[in-house]
């Protein structure tokens, strides 16, 4: 158990800690500090903690673990901020969707005597806020571990049975592996995504009137995620700059030759693609069966509703 658990950051991804931790008993006290006062007036009427301020160092004080669950872009300063205060032992961890960047702007600032194990719980929704978490999320879904070379490996082992606590697979990489890996599993596809939205949003307006009204399910899954948070999904894409641009480089490489596919009518070479996918994607959603999937496994349908009031 943890004596004392700091939370800097209290959406989605914070409040589903804060409510997971505490369900599963696996830490005594837990202090949660955000930038906003309204939003830390949300999460006390949400009872998620026990300690709540806006101010990081006053939080992160005595802590045994502290998680950023922040959006990335603000991690530089919330790390030179709160450094001075962190207790000798404790643990410096985030969730943020990018990991090379993070050890660049944060590692820096870890005072001696501190362990830094940055993570990326590979479990979310489209929704925001201190309304939208809820206990299960991390349950059967992968935590990615990114420690630097030469972490006390006690350290790793905490952090990763706090994980296994709140119900998640632990699996370590190196952040370079884990950006370019969630470059094509994540980020190009929400930029996809965005893309798509904003295409028909462009549209004439008695054309996009009829895609709004006859949306088939397909653009209702695709689109799922083109509702994300603005301020996370820049800070994403503004920090996993090289790995965005290589897989989405790759991507439309692909997407030109089926635009040529579909321009000359060579329907051999668009059925072999769409029954190599089909056979892809059958196999990816059976093995999220039989393990426990990362997000891109899962059928879009899957993830728990936010309560009312979260968006
Ligand atoms: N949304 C998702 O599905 C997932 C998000 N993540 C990562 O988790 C982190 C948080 O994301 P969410 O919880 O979804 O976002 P969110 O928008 O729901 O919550 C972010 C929280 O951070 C606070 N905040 C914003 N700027 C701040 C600052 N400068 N100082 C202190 N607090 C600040 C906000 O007030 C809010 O409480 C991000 O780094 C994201 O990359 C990781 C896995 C999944
Ligand atoms: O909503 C979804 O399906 C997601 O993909 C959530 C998500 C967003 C960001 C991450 O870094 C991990 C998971």
């Amino acid at each position: 158990m943890i004596e004392k658990l700091a939370l800097i950051g209290i959406g989605l991804i914070g409040s589903s800690i804060a409510r997971g931790a505490r369900r599963a008993g696996l830490a005594k006290t837990i202090a949660i500090s955000t930038r906003r006062a309204e939003t830390l007036d949300e999460a006390r009427a949400l009872g998620l903690g026990d300690i709540y301020t806006t101010d990081a160092a006053e939080a992160v004080k005595d802590a045994d673990l502290v998680i950023l669950c922040s959006p990335v872009g603000s991690y530089e300063a919330i790390a030179k901020q709160i450094a001075p205060h962190l207790k000798p032992g404790a643990i410096l961890s985030d969730v943020g969707s990018v990991k090379g960047h993070v050890v660049d702007v944060v590692g820096p600032h870890v005072p001696a005597g501190v362990h830094f194990v940055p993570g990326h719980p590979l479990a979310g929704t489209e929704h925001s806020g201190p309304s939208a978490g809820f206990a299960d999320l991390f349950e059967n879904r992968w935590c990615v571990l990114t420690p630097p070379e030469g972490t006390d490996p006690g350290a790793v082992e905490t952090l990763s049975a706090f994980w296994k606590g709140l119900g998640s697979n632990v699996e370590a990489m190196s952040p370079g592996h884990h950006d370019m890996v969630l470059a094509i599993t994540s980020h190009v596809p929400h930029l996809v995504a965005y893309n798509i939205v904003g295409t028909v949003d462009d549209l004439e307006q008695d054309t996009k009137s009829e895609v709004i009204k006859f949306s088939a399910s397909g653009f209702r899954d695709f689109t799922r995620i083109a509702a994300s948070d603005p301020v996370m999904w820049r800070d994403v894409f503004l920090t996993n700059r090289d790995a965005v641009l290589e897989m989405l480089g790759r991507f439309l490489e692909d997407l030109s030759v089926l635009q040529r596919a579909v321009r000359v009518g060579d329907g051999e070479a668009l059925e072999t693609l769409f029954t190599r996918t089909r056979a892809v994607r059958r196999s990816i959603i059976a093995a999220g069966q039989e393990t426990a999937a990362p997000d891109f496994g899962r059928p879009h349908g899957d993830a728990k509703p936010a309560e009312p009031g979260s968006e």
